[in-house]
């Protein structure tokens, strides 16, 4: 509401209005706005979500009109999946929560891109009519080119960033409200290449869905062409062409997005961005088929798996087992339990282990089911 009511005084007396963020830099820093309002915020978090809550905090409070901002973020480590995509289709879930890498999915579409600190995100804000992504794109490249003109980094026709031509440095995506637009990208400075890829890569098998695929392509990071830049210097470089761009001072702004006194409502919008319904409940309508060996001591068997989920639930089930490995009514017990479930592993292995302990049967059929059990939620 401070920030909404700043701007609210400077687009009345269009002057300079002394900020009201609470931060070392910039509590007591006049922001000068003439010549076209404008002003550069910066995040002190490093949380996914609490980043994107200020995206949405941005579009949905302030009045962008004859407006430019720009916010930039940086995030530890996160994949952060357009909104209309499937995460099970799109990353290696097992391995994110291994390494403990946050998944998010953002309220633009597109696809799927991993951050980490090496990583920087750019948001820029404007009023629908003045929403121009590749005016963004220009100016950043204009930046890096300042400040190593020998790098050659080039905007492509679908809005990436590619170095030497062929290397991807930078996606983008975007909003677009009624009145408010925002266009936010990536920029791979000194990211976790390795990690990336293998994050990036779904060991699901069997997916069929109508979710937003991304589009892969090889990536580099700017410091491998050139070590002796920094994210800090890079972000420096765009700060100065932005201000020379909009005609501002190089003031910038510092975010403190748990600050609900400054951004309120903020909390709600970033525990929404957190829940599972969001992350995953959201995702499109899908199926999954696929058929695996399973072994008990000498026997072994194929498993045949088809699930359906909706809202990211499972909607049916269907499991087949030859009748001499395990009998067909305790497949079909387990597939009716995980009708209505969440697709979900650790929520398929609360439920199993429920089940399991109402489930007699011989030892022999306890482990199998148990086997059976485990290699479904694996799935998930
Ligand atoms: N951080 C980053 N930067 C650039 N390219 C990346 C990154 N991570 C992965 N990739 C590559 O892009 C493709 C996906 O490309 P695709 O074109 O499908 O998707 C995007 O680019 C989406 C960009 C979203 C930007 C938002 C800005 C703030 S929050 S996220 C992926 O498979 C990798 O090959």
């Amino acid at each position: 509401m401070l920030i909404r009511r700043a701007f609210d005084i400077c687009v009345k007396k269009q002057h300079v209005f002394k900020s009201v963020v609470s931060s070392p830099h910039s509590t007591l820093s006049p922001l000068n706005l003439e010549g076209g309002g404008g002003a550069i915020l910066k995040s002190l978090s490093t949380n996914v979500y609490e980043n994107l809550a200020v995206e949405d905090w941005i579009h949905d409070n302030i009045d962008l009109q004859g407006k430019n901002i720009l916010f930039l973020w940086r995030n530890s480590s996160a994949v952060v999946i357009g909104r209309h995509q499937n995460p099970w289709q799109e990353c290696n879930l097992k391995l994110m929560r291994e390494h403990g890498i946050q998944l998010a999915r953002r309220r633009s579409g597109g696809g799927t891109v991993y951050h980490d600190m090496g990583n920087i995100n750019m948001t820029f804000f404007t009023n629908k009519k003045k929403y121009d992504r590749m005016k963004n794109l220009n100016m950043i490249t204009k930046s890096l080119n300042k400040l190593r003109p020998q790098m050659d980094v080039r905007p492509t026709e679908r809005l990436d960033l590619l170095l030497n031509g062929h290397f991807k440095v930078s996606g983008t995506a975007a909003k677009l409200g009624r009145t408010n637009a925002y266009h936010h990208c990536t920029l791979l400075c000194n990211s976790d290449r390795a990690l990336l890829s293998s994050v990036l890569k779904s060991p699901c098998q069997g997916l069929k869905s109508n979710a937003t695929p991304s589009v892969p392509s090889p990536v580099k990071n700017l410091l491998e062409e050139d070590p002796t830049l920094d994210c800090g210097i890079i972000m420096d470089s765009i700060v100065t062409e932005y201000t020379k761009q909009y005609g501002l001072d190089h003031h910038i702004i510092l975010i403190e997005p748990k600050d609900e006194a400054t951004l309120p409502g903020i909390s709600k919008m970033t525990q929404d961005l957190q829940t599972w319904e969001w992350v995953f409940g959201k995702t499109p309508k899908f199926s999954v088929s696929t058929s695996f060996k399973l072994g008990y001591k000498l026997s072994s068997a194929m498993v045949t798996l088809n699930i359906a989920v909706k809202n990211g639930t499972i909607d049916s089930c269907n499991i087949k087992l030859p009748q001499h490995w395990l009998p067909s009514e305790m497949c079909e017990h387990l597939a009716s339990h995980l009708i209505g479930n969440k697709f979900c592993p650790s929520e398929t292995t609360r439920l199993t282990s429920a089940l399991l302990r109402t489930c007699p049967q011989s030892e022999e059929l306890h482990h199998k089911w148990n086997i059976l059990c485990e290699n479904v939620a694996s799935v998930m």
